[in-house]
């Protein structure tokens, strides 16, 4: 039987052929990534550099000689490769498990393709099962918290935890998301809100699912 991390390499493996010959690379945060950015290591003449999502993922990059880039220096990217705590059929996601989504809701944004790697037990045919992150300016954790809670959602303030931004995480239980794009629009007009991690105005446009029969792709 495979282990969860097993399916994660396989889909890390998978999404290197969406990036060969691609010089600026856009790299996300987690377990999953870091077996993409070993895998890049065999491949790093190749490459210029990469937009990192997170301290984490720079500091990897970097251990390996990939260069890390300032988003700002490079313009729009080719292809961002990154992980996802849930995938829905529209290839919406929840992201945040590691605290990066504000950084990793730039690049996506700022990429033409977005290519998401993960092992089959993120599939769900609803966002919410999953406690969804939202990272929020300090001052504001109670009040967003209070927002939550008339959503119908139970806040939980990840105690302890500051994001690369200096902000804090609130993961909210027991949403079912049946409206993601409405959802995500409403949560980030909340004040206080930084980004809800929610990616469903701008979704994957691959997903790379790693399997016990090998790598199942979906794509928009
Ligand atoms: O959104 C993320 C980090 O903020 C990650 O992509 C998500 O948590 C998945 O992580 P992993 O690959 O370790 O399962």
């Amino acid at each position: 039987m495979s282990s969860a991390d097993d399916l994660k390499r396989k889909a890390a493996e998978a999404a290197l052929e969406y990036v060969r010959g691609i010089p600026i690379l856009g790299i996300g945060t987690g377990s999953t990534v870091n077996h993409f950015i070993d895998l890049l290591a065999d491949f790093r003449h190749e490459i210029e550099g990469a937009v990192s999502s997170s301290e984490a993922s720079t500091e990897r990059l970097k251990k390996l000689g990939i260069p890390v880039l300032d988003l700002n220096a490079v313009g729009d990217l080719e292809v961002y490769v990154d992980g996802a705590d849930e995938i829905n059929p529209h290839l919406q996601l929840i992201k945040g498990g590691g605290g990066a989504l504000t950084r990793e809701k730039i690049i996506a944004a700022a990429s033409r393709k977005f290519v998401c790697i993960a092992d089959e037990g993120k599939y769900v045919d609803v966002l919410g099962r999953f406690p969804l992150p939202i990272e929020v300016i300090p001052m504001a954790r109670s009040y967003v918290s209070r927002q939550m809670v008339k959503l119908g959602g139970q806040p939980q303030w990840r105690e302890g935890y500051v994001t690369d931004n200096g902000g804090q995480i609130i993961d909210v239980h027991n949403l079912e998301i049946l409206k993601p794009i409405e959802l995500e629009q409403n949560i980030n007009n909340i004040p206080g809100v930084v980004t809800v991690g929610i990616f469903a105005l701008r979704p994957a446009d691959v997903v790379l699912l790693g399997t016990p029969e090998g790598v199942k792709t979906l794509s928009r």
